[in-house]
């Protein structure tokens, strides 16, 4: 990098409109989308699509609610040609969806461009030429005359040819590329002769689309741009106005946005921000940014993670983890005060409300992803993430303290692994830690017999590697069993909870207890079908996990002793 980027570099300009409307605006309807999958992205894949790919890519679009779809550039390679042609051959263009094709301006190609879709009921044909000042110098060794010269030509030969075959319904799509680079006054110009040429009006569509070519402003610098060509294009009132924004700058989407408060109609983009360099506009992301401001895109994207898999197949290119909306890890909150927040927000979300839980600007079950990939756990991940898994998939309900301790467990485990749990792991250091007895258990209970009053208890034990059986008295099983084993036990809190359904149902009982001699209480649980066993069980493991906390361990036969 050099030490004065001025010297090199030069900021855009802004433009003079000191009553710009746009700022005050907000989008209140979808605008006309097209898509531009076929053309655009597929100029920037490291290999085009095959028509086979190109088609099921074609079927997604239509599927997805597209109802203007640019094909490809038939006049430049054949692939795309025989694509369109099979397209009106085999009558598999929808009667709401028009077909778009792009052209440079050159007679043979716009020849060759209008023969591709000879007998579609309905067309686009896309004309463009660059005309930024670098452009004119450099590319086509033309001044704005000459440029203007160009366009009417071309746009008059294109009339000519369409009009000879009134069984289309024809369109003229007008984009003076690198707009956003071009000196206003020329921008209109070259539109006013497209519009001209085309004699534009009714009967005669005209769409005027506008592209940031290459992103080369902050967005709003476009946005005053596209304002300034709003007031100043005529007959406005029969022109579509279209913007075709790209990500140099990564605000490919705001550009596009905020282009739309300042009055155009249609946007122009591809799937996931496929697109030349650092892609198009994303029209997943608009789309669902204006979800969540309450407006419906028109587009349906229910089932998002299946649209990212058919781009990502006719594409070749993966869809970042991170990605708005569609990334894999997008609705995954590692983080601890993250994970407990949405596991509140949740629980205290009310089903007909307006969506509010923190952290998650959108409802994963309206893209059609589950609330149980919400939340992933890794070593930045505290009791909340933790305690919203095993609910949603075990049932298990642990008290706000067992939360605690056993997020601590889950550290542990996760900082000497450096790998995230989930669910099943989770579930699996779970049972490890309460559920199974430890490597050598101080206790081990092998049956149990209630009496018929509930008060009183025979334990069939090993304690220190002896057998035994042992009998004790409560008012209830849990009181009876510590009684049993005879250990300065002191429970401080019992619940038992049905997991699982019908015949599946197990309870699960969770005691804390405390123990003379040990620091601290501590958590055990028991599960099983019969809710005495599970109580006896909670009671067996709890005894172990303090006995192991025994200043000089002897187990909980030396307390037992
Ligand atoms: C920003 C965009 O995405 S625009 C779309 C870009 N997409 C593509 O170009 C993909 C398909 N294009 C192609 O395959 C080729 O460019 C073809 C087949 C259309 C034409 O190929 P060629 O005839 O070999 O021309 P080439 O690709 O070198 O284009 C450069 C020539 O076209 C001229 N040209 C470039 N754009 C345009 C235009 N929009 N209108 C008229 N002429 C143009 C250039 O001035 C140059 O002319 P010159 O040879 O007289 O100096
Ligand atoms: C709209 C066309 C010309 C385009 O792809 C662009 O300028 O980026």
């Amino acid at each position: 990098m050099i030490a004065k980027p001025a010297t090199k570099y030069q900021a855009m300009a802004p433009v003079a409109l000191p009553d710009r409307q746009w700022p005050s605006r907000s989008i209140t309807r979808a605008p006309r989308w097209l898509s531009t999958d076929l053309r655009d992205g597929n100029q920037a894949l490291f290999e085009p699509m095959n028509g086979e790919r190109k088609m099921k890519l074609f079927l997604e679009l239509v599927r997805i609610g597209f109802k203007e779809i640019e094909v490809g550039f038939p006049a430049a390679s054949q692939t795309d040609f025989d694509f369109v042609r099979r397209l009106i051959n085999e009558d598999l263009i929808p009667e709401d969806v028009t077909l778009m094709v792009m052209t440079q301006s050159r007679e043979d190609l716009i020849a060759r461009t209008v023969e591709a879709v000879k007998g579609a009921p309905r067309a686009i044909v896309h004309l463009y030429n660059a005309t930024a000042p670098a452009w004119r110098r450099m590319v086509f060794g033309m001044n704005v005359t000459q440029v203007m010269q160009l366009i009417t030509h071309h746009v008059g030969y294109l009339k000519q040819l369409t009009d000879a075959r009134p069984e289309t319904q024809w369109t003229l799509q007008y984009s003076p590329e690198t707009f956003s680079a071009t000196e206003l006054h020329v921008s209109l110009k070259a539109c006013q002769a497209a519009i001209a040429a085309w004699n534009a009006g009714p009967g005669r569509p005209i769409i005027i689309n506008l592209p940031t070519t290459v992103e080369n402003a902050t967005p709003n610098v476009f946005a005053d741009q596209i304002e300034w060509m709003d007031r100043h294009l005529s007959p406005r009132e029969h022109i579509v106005l279209s913007v075709h924004t790209h990500n140099d700058r990564g605000t490919g989407v705001a550009a596009a946005e905020l282009a739309v408060m300042a009055g155009a109609q249609r946007v122009e983009g591809c799937l996931f921000g496929n697109g030349e360099r650092c892609g198009n506009m994303d029209i997943v992301t608009m789309a669902l940014n204006l979800y969540t401001q309450g407006v419906h895109p028109q587009l349906d994207f229910s089932n998002i993670t299946a649209v990212a898999r058919v781009a990502e197949e006719c594409t070749g290119i993966p869809i970042h983890p991170r990605h708005p909306y569609a990334g894999d890890l997008v609705f995954t909150a590692f983080s601890g005060s993250h994970q407990d927040a949405i596991k509140k927000g949740f629980a205290a979300q009310d089903p007909n409300a307006l969506w509010e839980v923190p952290y998650l600007p959108i409802d994963p079950a309206d893209l059609g992803r589950t609330y149980d990939s919400v939340i992933r756990v890794n070593s930045q991940s505290g009791k909340g993430g933790i305690a919203f898994l095993l609910e949603r998939e075990h049932g298990v309900v642990m008290p706000r303290r067992m939360q605690v301790e056993f997020s601590a467990v889950v550290q542990r485990h996760t900082d000497a692994s450096e790998t995230e749990m989930g669910a099943t792991q989770l579930w699996e250091l779970f049972q490890a830690t309460y559920l199974r007895a430890p490597a050598a258990p101080a206790v081990v209970c092998h049956s149990h017999r209630l009496d018929e009053d509930g008060q009183g208890i025979e334990l069939d034990v090993t304690v220190q590697g002896v057998r035994q059986t042992l009998r004790g008295q409560g008012n209830g099983p849990i009181a009876a069993t510590v009684d049993a084993l005879g250990l300065p036990l002191r429970v401080d809190h019992y619940e038992e909870r049905a997991t699982g359904s019908g015949a599946n149902a197990q309870a699960l009982a969770i005691v804390e207890a405390a123990m003379e001699g040990v620091n601290g209480a501590t958590f055990g649980a028991g599960m099983s079908h019969n809710i005495v066993t599970a109580s006896v069980q909670a009671i067996v493991s709890v005894a172990n996990r303090l006995a192991h906390r025994l200043p000089h361990q002897a187990g909980a036969a030396a307390a037992h002793a």
